[in-house]
């Protein structure tokens, strides 16, 4: 366990999750809850009303378990419970995730403690600036005496970072140096000698990607390319070009592309995915916060949101990222609707030509993100600075 910013007492962590959509909101609770206790020695609970989603990415998670024990962590299924907390049920850090609404009765709980809990809304991740105009901003309860405070995750100082656990760096490092690691993994996973030797692509992306455009790409191009998809997505373009139902194990060869659907794997096991590619496209908000710690170029399918909100977000990521490096902007863009791709097979030759380079700023991209430090220990320096009266009083 690395030292805390707790070191004599660590504290009490309650994280409030509500699936709203897929494998994210859960995927960052959980990832942020095992950091808790594991670097910080928190006792965390973790509540969370979709066991199912969960399971998904922890087999361990008993769906049917009120409560029960998972890698340090206490899971409670949030199924409705209210009117049920006293104060002693709180804990000393509570944290929505997302702006979910706690239960009111925790909330009524929370103001009846002594002290009052630390209040977090952890929000989202957005390369927008206004980020760093609301991180750490205070929001008062209209009635009760208590305080939220806004904790924004981020790439720049006036940020809260971004999740990133001590040592995986150095464990990356030791798979990626091991041939033997990674092929171990893919073969464990039903990937050939003969794909494990062509340039290996991890697909990861929303139903409305281009991927039928990207796959044909690959298929007609000149070099042999295997792309691992897991079971379950971009499933119309997968089946339409296996042929067959996009069931895990399947695999087919067209052209240039051999496309193998994986299962869909164990949390720490979508890290030796990214890891084990030398590309990756990646969605949402934890894949693409992984990716950037995979030391390998990836390409990011941004959450949809109305008004094509999403567009100015990605714009922002791209501008800090890519800035010079236009064949990653212009296939990301195009990958998300926001430019159309006059070509595929031009858009991916250029990516393709580009991937040395892009490897190299991914290397200094996480040495840049991680100067600012990491999310967890951020939280948690805040939540102390809060508590002492240091920053603004609870
Ligand atoms: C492909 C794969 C992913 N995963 C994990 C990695 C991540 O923790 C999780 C996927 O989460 P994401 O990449 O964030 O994509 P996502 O699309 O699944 O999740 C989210 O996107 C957010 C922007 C939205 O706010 C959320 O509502 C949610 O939709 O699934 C596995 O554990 N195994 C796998 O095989």
């Amino acid at each position: 366990m690395s030292p805390s910013v707790y070191p004599a007492t660590p504290p009490m962590l309650a994280i409030f999750c509500k699936v709203v959509d897929n494998f994210g909101d859960i995927g960052i609770c959980w990832r942020l809850a095992r950091q808790l206790w594991r670097e910080h020695g928190a006792r965390v609970t973790l509540w969370v009303d979709d066991l199912g989603s969960f399971r998904r990415i922890a087999p361990q998670i008993d769906v049917a378990a009120a409560a029960q024990q998972a890698d340090g962590v206490l899971v409670r299924h949030w199924d409705g419970q209210d009117g049920v907390f006293t104060p002693d049920d709180v804990a000393d850090i509570v944290i929505e995730f997302f702006a979910v609404d706690i239960p009111p009765g925790y909330v009524a709980a929370m103001a009846a403690r002594t002290p009052r809990p630390v209040w977090f809304n952890l929000e989202g991740l957005s390369a927008e600036s206004w980020v760093e105009g609301c991180h750490r901003l205070p929001s008062m309860h209209p009635r009760l005496k208590l305080t939220k405070h806004f904790f924004f995750p981020g790439f720049t100082a006036q940020t809260g970072g971004l999740l990133h656990e001590a040592g995986l760096d150095a464990q990356r490092a030791a798979f990626q140096a091991d041939r033997g690691a990674s092929g171990a993994f893919l073969s464990g996973l039903g990937v050939t000698a003969d794909e494990m030797a062509a340039l290996k692509v991890s697909l990861f992306c929303y139903p409305h990607a281009p991927v039928a455009a990207l796959l044909a790409a690959w298929a007609e191009g000149p070099e042999p390319v295997t792309c691992l998809v897991p079971e379950g997505v971009a499933q119309e373009a997968v089946g339409a070009f296996l042929g067959a139902e996009a069931r895990a194990g399947r695999s087919a060869t067209r052209g240039a592309l051999t496309l193998r659907v994986l299962p869909f794997v164990p949390q720490q096991d979508y890290d030796r995915l990214l890891w084990a590619c030398d590309m990756n496209f990646v969605r949402g908000e934890d894949s693409f916060v992984r990716a950037q710690w995979a030391g390998r170029p990836f390409v990011w399918h941004i959450y949809p949101q109305e008004e094509n909100l999403h567009h100015k977000k990605l714009r922002a990521f791209l501008d800090r990222y890519a800035a010079g490096l236009d064949a990653l902007a212009g296939f990301s863009l195009g990958w998300n609707g926001a430019v159309a791709i006059a070509s595929m097979p031009v858009a991916w030759q250029g990516l393709r030509a580009a991937l040395p380079q892009l490897a190299i700023r991914a290397g200094e991209w996480e040495g840049e993100v991680l100067a600012h430090g990491d999310l967890a220990t951020n939280l948690l320096e805040f939540a102390r600075a809060l508590r002492s009266g240091a920053e603004n009083p609870v």
